[in-house]
């Protein structure tokens, strides 16, 4: 008996190989064609500069396919379903067909593979039978199969898992530091979250560890796929909580093929600024505060200065005079003229320009019988031309309506008591105070959105330069246009469509080349992807935006990031109850009234990553937020309850040490995380020293990430550091996939 199974088994892994050998095989023709496709662009001879350019944009296009490729080789193939009619469909992160124009592998986003995910016993559709493959480095290393059978016996909720033994031995696999795409085990309510339609807001809310982070980043490459028209030129941005984070989430969509999406922390998010300056919560909370938008409006207004009595200029024509009112009706002007600071200062000087011309021509073409003034129009232009450059106009110009950048506004605004009294009249001198900071002191994250809100109401820097580079821009844009028209429909030098080529469709650079290059999208002047383009334009504005950990976001930052996203075609991904910002969200309501009348709710109930008996533990800390809220529906349970221990404050180096070893031992090759307040994160690094395998962090580094094994250390401490410490505390006990042990001081 036990012979005859061996026997299916080896028939069954072999039958799987000749299938993945061949996959393989058509993967490595076509990263060859891209290969040799870009070798023959680049020997291309034509010699204009348009055509080089041309050149080298396809060239970067191919380069691109050959990256996607390449990273798609591990795990390329992971399932397959059987159908009831006896087709068979292989399932894997991209689609690839066999020469005969069949298909050897189904994209996991296509349709044809939803049944995958959605099938169960007691819904089994068509599909008779599922079967998950593992393989490592192009070999078949096992296989799991499901028999969708309804009369197979339903006892738990767990007949809602697809998949179950895949889905159990991903959970339990030791983690490598790095997030891990979940393609072979998508849940059925993560499937309907990943492929909800594309317009829209949609909120999805989960407990820690439901998957709201693998769900988001699948999610963006879903609607990359399914809606690749639509988001080619214009990306998709994701938002996160910190770097370390981003790191952690990093090769998730590059290993999906996925690389037009940019993914930011708020922080990172305005072009050319680091914000990088620690902050106390207290004064982020007031820079988040919507009434910051008043501020910054009022700072701009407050530059827009007049004089008491007059300003003077001594020019060629004597010292020339502009009264209060003057200058008061050059700035109505300007103000009333609907641009931005800095472009309207264009029609400021035009005023003022004409009041100091009158003023000349009264000095020097007053007729002294007491006629009308004796200079022609010409001679009145010719002292308007000359005044235009005298170095005091120009100076009385810049004091009444200076060209500001927004780092120029905030640093002068904060750097300043008095203008802070202008502009700040809802908080008190002493709230005021707290928010000063002397000029070179950087930026803090808090501060990029109002330095977008002060880039929306200044507009460019509009100078001569500025001028020039854009007509420059421009004209050049014009020609390559053209040229590469006449390329393509002209001379047809570049061979884009191949219809006799059965391989056309499989190469993705084609269709890249028509839909970037000569579709509608965003000016470019460089070879850069879109991502590239996306991160060093701030007025860009994204086919799609994912937020995670989208309750920590201020009202200021959530004004910034609308702005990118004028059409509203959003995924925010969060938890009310993990909010550890004071100038976080209370309610997704309150997040998104000001901006959208509707929006879809979305909710995670099952945990994936803490085992029932750490989920047990962490409900307690849930009570204190919220005692209305659930906690996620644990998957699995390991046996293992989490430690507790209590120790003397000068006897916490060596219960550490001695705790970190023991985790440490437990593990195989996996990861501890050591997770305390922030104040003692420095005495934790000294106590351990630094294993390879040990992350020591403060919990608001801690948001998103997971380990194997976490310790706690003073949760006292982490509850008393910040106004929403229970939260904190609630994300720290929620980061472990196995074990988690508390050390408490006394
Ligand atoms: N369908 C799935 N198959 C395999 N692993 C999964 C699945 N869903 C979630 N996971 C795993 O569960 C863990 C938690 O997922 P994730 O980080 O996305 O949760 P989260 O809801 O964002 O958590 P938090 O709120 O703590 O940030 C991850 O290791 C993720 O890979």
């Amino acid at each position: 008996m036990s012979n005859r199974v061996d026997a299916t088994r080896a028939e069954t892994l072999a039958e799987e190989q000749r299938h993945l050998d061949e996959v393989y095989g058509r993967l490595d023709a076509l990263r060859e064609r891209a290969e040799t496709r870009r070798a023959e662009v680049l020997l291309q001879s034509e010699d204009t500069p348009v055509a080089q350019r041309f050149r080298e944009s396809v060239a970067t296009k191919y380069t691109q396919d050959m990256v996607k490729l390449t990273a798609v080789e591990n795990d390329l193939c992971f399932g397959r379903l059987d159908l009831t009619d006896g087709e068979v469909r292989h399932i894997g992160r991209i689609g690839i067909l066999d020469a005969e124009h069949n298909p050897l592998l189904i994209d996991w986003r296509a349709e044809a593979a939803r049944q995958f995910y959605l099938a169960t016993a007691a819904r089994p559709g068509d599909v008779r039978r599922r079967r998950h493959i593992n393989t490592r480095q192009r070999k078949v290393t096992g296989v799991t199969d499901e028999v969708l059978d309804l009369g197979a016996p339903r006892d738990s909720w767990h007949e809602e898992l697809t998949g179950e033994a895949a889905l159990m031995a991903a959970l339990d696999a030791e983690r490598t530091g790095k997030m891990r795409d979940i393609v072979a085990t998508i849940q059925s309510e993560q499937d309907a979250i990943i492929r909800s339609e594309l317009d829209g807001i949609l909120v999805v809310a989960g407990g820690p560890g439901t998957g709201k982070t693998a769900v988001a980043l699948h999610r963006a490459a879903y609607l990359l796929y399914e809606h690749a028209e639509k988001l080619a030129g214009r990306g998709v941005l994701l938002i996160g909580p910190n770097s370390t984070f981003l790191g952690y989430i990093g090769d998730v969509l590059p290993g999906l093929a996925e690389t037009d999406v940019l993914l930011r922390t708020m922080s990172t998010l305005y072009p050319g600024v680091e914000a990088t300056r620690e902050e106390d919560p207290g004064v982020a909370a007031v820079k988040g505060d919507i009434a910051m938008v008043d501020v910054i409006a009022a700072a701009v207004a407050d530059r827009q200065q007049l004089p008491k009595t007059v300003v003077d200029a001594e020019t060629e024509y004597g010292k020339l005079v502009l009264d209060r009112q003057t200058c008061e009706r050059a700035r109505a002007k300007a103000r009333a003229s609907g641009k931005r600071h800095n472009q309207a200062r264009e029609v400021l000087r035009e005023a003022v320009l004409d009041a100091f011309t009158e003023a000349a021509a009264q000095r020097v073409g007053a007729d002294p019988l007491g006629g009308d003034n004796l200079l022609s129009e010409a001679d009145l232009a010719e002292i308007r031309r000359e005044l235009s450059g005298e170095s005091e106009v120009l100076a009385v110009m810049d004091w009444l309506w200076p060209n500001l950048t927004p780092q120029q506004l905030l640093a002068g605004l904060f750097g300043s008591s008095k203008r802070m009294a202008v502009a700040m009249p809802h908080l008190n001198a002493e709230q005021r105070a707290r928010l000063a900071r002397g000029p070179h002191s950087g930026w803090a994250a808090s501060d990029v959105p109002l330095l977008d809100e002060a880039a929306e109401l200044l507009g460019d820097l509009d100078d001569s330069e500025a001028r020039a580079r854009r007509a420059r821009r421009d004209s050049a844009r014009a020609a390559y246009a053209q040229g590469v028209l006449d390329i393509v429909f002209g001379s047809r030098s570049i061979d884009l469509e191949d219809e006799a080529d059965p391989d056309a469709d499989l190469i993705m650079a084609t269709d890249v080349i028509d839909k970037t290059l000569l579709g509608e999208r965003h000016a470019e002047d460089e070879y850069l992807s879109t991502a590239e383009r996306a991160a060093a334009d701030r007025e860009w504005t994204f086919g799609h935006i994912v937020v995670d950990e989208a309750q920590e976001l201020s009202a200021m930052a959530w004004r910034m990031i609308m702005r990118r996203s004028p059409s509203r075609s959003m995924t925010i991904v969060g938890d009310l109850a993990q909010a550890g910002e004071e100038a976080g969200a209370a309610s997704w309501n309150q997040i998104l009234e000001p901006y959208v009348r509707r929006w879809r709710l979305e909710e995670l109930s099952v945990g994936y990553r803490t085992p029932a008996e750490i989920m047990e533990r962490a409900a307690v800390e849930l009570a204190h937020i919220d005692p209305d809220a659930r906690v996620p529906r644990a998957v699995r349970a390991t046996g293992v309850p989490p430690w507790e221990e209590t120790v003397a404050d000068v006897d916490l180096d060596v219960a550490l040490r001695k705790r970190v070893g023991a985790e440490l031992d437990g593990l195989d090759s996996g990861r501890l995380g050591v997770i305390g307040p922030r104040q003692r994160i420095g005495e934790i690094n000294d106590a351990i020293g630094s294993p390879e395998s040990v992350t020591v962090l403060a919990v608001r580094d801690a948001k998103g990430l997971e380990f194997d094994a976490v310790i706690v250390v003073d949760p006292d401490a982490i509850v008393a550091e910040s106004g929403r410490g229970h939260s904190d505390l609630y994300v720290a006990l929620t980061r472990a996939t196995q074990r988690l042990g508390i050390l408490r001081i006394t």
